[in-house]
């Protein structure tokens, strides 16, 4: 179904009509209309209370598809995406085989057509490394042929520098970037949470920050060598920020993304033994989690990604050592850092920055400025709206969050992709 007008939506702190012809935006008319009762109902879709936003790029989810489709797959992952608001994503590769080759990278673009037409649209990152075991490299330029926009050894950073730098390298010949996740393996090694008082406390082996940090230096040393961009994954502590902070002064081309779970909650959350809360890098303390608010709030971190990490169930009903790394994101982002607007911590404009202009303009997608002639890719969001994260209402096959059960504020109520709903709530 194509609507042709969205009345009594927001738009940039303005109330209107937002008109849409043929799949793109004709134009936005603020104010009421002068003869509501014209239109033809089928063709108009009543969002009062709604603000309009662009359709939503994640630059940082994993599909599980090939191989782990009990976990996710293509279809309900991007359904999910769907759900959440996100009308693209980036898939990583650590599938099973892992994405290293064009027939895994062309198996998911065909199966994301086949079950999302119209979107949301699934962009794969090829494999740094062959079967990401770090030793040698993909055949990156097979990869980025067969439509990969990214390449990322994510799950398995490289710790080899020279076989990285090399990666960095070819990446940028082939004009892609190469997203990083920062982590010194030997220095994480063994580690289920933050390392810290909170660890010693429940007797668990830590990951100290500074297993982040000194790869994020790396990254950013070789990054200024090569003059090559190099974009750092899901950021969780205060000394990455201010190293990339410093990088930002002298100009070195280095981006990075930070996840909701990490502008929420601290190491604290591991208390009990929550599985729903190990994720990796581990939630840190409450001065990280005050750190990257401040950095997503002044742009020293450019993107908020979900790192969406769906696990079964029963995978993570194990003793906390025992489970496996992740948080499912995807359906529930949105209203996370809509909290951080209701709480005055960013504006509504920030999200767009983060969440779809800053992610379109480091990986070159487009994002709907609401121009005429745009494609119509934008989500209906009612800021007001509470929610229940749960087998109900998550389109994720995977529901470990520590969302499960709590209500939620804020909810896409409608998405569009094209011109057409995806979903539609309203
Ligand atoms: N982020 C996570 O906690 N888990 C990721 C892998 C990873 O990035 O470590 C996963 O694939 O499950
Ligand atoms: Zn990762």
């Amino acid at each position: 179904m194509a609507y042709t007008r969205i009345s009594n939506a927001v738009l940039n702190g303005t109330a209107g009509t937002l008109f849409l012809h043929e799949g793109l935006v004709q134009e936005f008319v603020p104010g009421g209309l002068k003869d509501p009762g014209s239109a033809d109902k089928d063709r108009e879709l009543d969002a009062r209370g709604c603000h309009i936003l662009p359709s939503l790029i994640d630059v940082h989810v994993h599909l599980r598809d090939p191989g782990l489709e009990y976990k996710e797959d293509i279809s309900s992952g991007l359904s999910a995406a769907a759900s959440g608001g996100f009308g693209r994503v980036l898939a990583m590769a650590n599938t099973d085989p892992v994405n290293d080759n064009a027939g895994i990278t062309g198996h998911m673009l065909q199966k994301a057509r086949e079950h999302h037409p119209v979107g949301p649209f699934l962009h794969p990152v090829g494999a740094l490394t062959r079967g990401l075991k770090g030793r040698d490299l993909a055949p990156l330029a097979e990869l980025a042929q067969a439509g990969c926009r990214a390449f990322s050894n994510d799950g398995l950073p490289v710790q080899d520098n020279e076989l990285f730098r090399r990666a960095v390298e070819y990446a940028s010949d082939l004009d892609l970037k190469v997203i990083d996740h920062c982590e010194d393996s030997f220095l994480s090694s063994g580690g289920v949470m933050n390392e810290g008082r909170m660890s010693d406390y429940l007797g668990l082996k830590g990951i100290p920050d500074v297993a982040e940090s000194l790869q994020v230096s790396r990254d950013i040393l070789l990054a200024a060598y090569l003059n090559t961009p190099i974009h750092l994954a899901h950021i969780s502590c205060a000394s990455s920020v201010e190293l990339i902070y410093q990088a930002r002064q002298k100009s070195i081309p280095v981006s990075a993304e930070t996840c909701p779970h990490y502008l929420h909650w601290s190491e604290e959350l591991v208390s009990g033994y929550n599985t729903l809360a190990r994720v990796n890098p581990p939630l840190r303390t409450r001065d990280d989690v005050l750190a990257l608010r401040q950095a997503v709030r002044e742009n020293i971190i450019d993107a908020v990604a979900s790192d969406h990490a769906p696990h079964a169930d029963f995978e993570k009903e194990v003793p906390f050592a025992d489970a496996p790394n992740g948080i499912s994101g995807l359906d529930t982002s949105l209203s996370l850092m809509l909290d951080l607007v209701r709480q005055g911590v960013l504006e509504t404009q920030d999200l767009v920055r983060l969440m779809a202009s800053n992610p379109g303009e480091i990986f070159r997608l487009p994002v709907c400025s609401f121009a005429p002639g745009d494609p119509a890719d934008f989500i209906l969001v009612d800021p007001e709206k509470q929610w229940v994260p749960g087998p109900e209402t998550m389109l994720s096959k995977g529901r470990n969050t520590p969302c499960l059960g709590q209500t939620l504020q804020g909810r896409v109520m409608a998405h569009f992709l094209g011109g057409a709903a995806v979903i539609n709530r309203l």
